[in-house]
C-alpha cells in the first residue's frame, strides 16, 4: 500500500486551467468521495479553474466518455474516477485492465493528461480509506497529478 501522496504542487501565477472529471455511478458513495476531494483540491491548487463533471454508469464506460471529452481539446487534464470492487468472478479484473489501458491510449492519442484513479479494490475497507478518508485519499492524489501534469504540459508546449 502506498501512503506517499505526491507532494502538493506549489501555487503559481495566473494561468487558468479547465479540468474534466469523468466519474462512474457504480459504488457511488465512494466515487462521490473521490469527486468531492478532487474538486476541493483542484480549487485550492488552481483557484479560478473550471471543473466539468461527466457521469458514466460504470467504470467500463469511463474511457469512451473520456475520449469524447479529449476530442473537444479544451481541457488541460481529464480525471477518471471510479471504484471497481472485486466480486466472485474475473469481471472486476477485466474491467480494471481494459480501463487502465484505454485511458493511457487516450492520453497519448490526444496529448492530454488523463489521470487514472479508477481504483480496483479488494473490499469496502480499502474503498473507505482511499475515497472517504484523508490519509490515502486518491481524489486528492488525482487533483495533484492533474495540476502538476497540466502545468508541465503548458510549460513544454509554450517554451520548448
Ligand atoms: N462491478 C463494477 C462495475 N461493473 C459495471 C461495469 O463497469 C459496466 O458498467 C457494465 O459491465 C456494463 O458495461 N462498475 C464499476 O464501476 N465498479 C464495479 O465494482
Ligand atoms: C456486475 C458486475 O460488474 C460485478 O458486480 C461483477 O461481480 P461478480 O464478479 O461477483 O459477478
Amino acid at each position: 500500500m502506498s501512503s506517499a501522496q505526491p507532494i502538493r504542487p506549489r501555487m503559481v501565477g495566473k494561468a487558468t486551467f479547465s479540468f474534466a472529471l469523468v466519474a462512474s455511478q457504480y459504488n457511488q458513495e465512494y466515487v462521490q468521495g473521490l469527486v468531492t476531494h478532487a474538486h476541493q483540491e483542484l480549487n485550492e491548487l488552481e483557484p479560478g479553474c473550471t471543473a466539468t463533471l461527466v457521469w458514466a454508469p460504470g467504470a467500463f464506460e469511463i474511457p469512451l466518455l473520456a475520449k469524447l471529452v479529449a476530442e473537444k481539446k479544451k481541457y488541460n487534464a481529464i480525471l477518471a474516477l471510479g471504484v471497481v470492487l472485486q466480486g466472485a468472478t474475473a469481471h472486476a479484473d477485466l474491467i480494471g485492465r481494459a480501463v487502465t489501458d484505454s485511458l493511457q491510449r487516450i492520453s497519448l492519442e490526444y496529448s492530454v493528461p488523463v489521470i487514472n484513479e479508477v481504483l480496483l479494490l479488494q473490499n469496502e475497507d480499502q474503498a473507505r480509506q482511499r475515497c472517504l478518508e484523508l490519509e490515502l485519499n486518491r481524489g486528492i492524489e488525482a487533483a495533484r497529478a492533474a495540476v502538476s501534469s497540466a502545468r508541465t504540459v503548458r510549460e513544454i508546449v509554450s517554451k520548448l
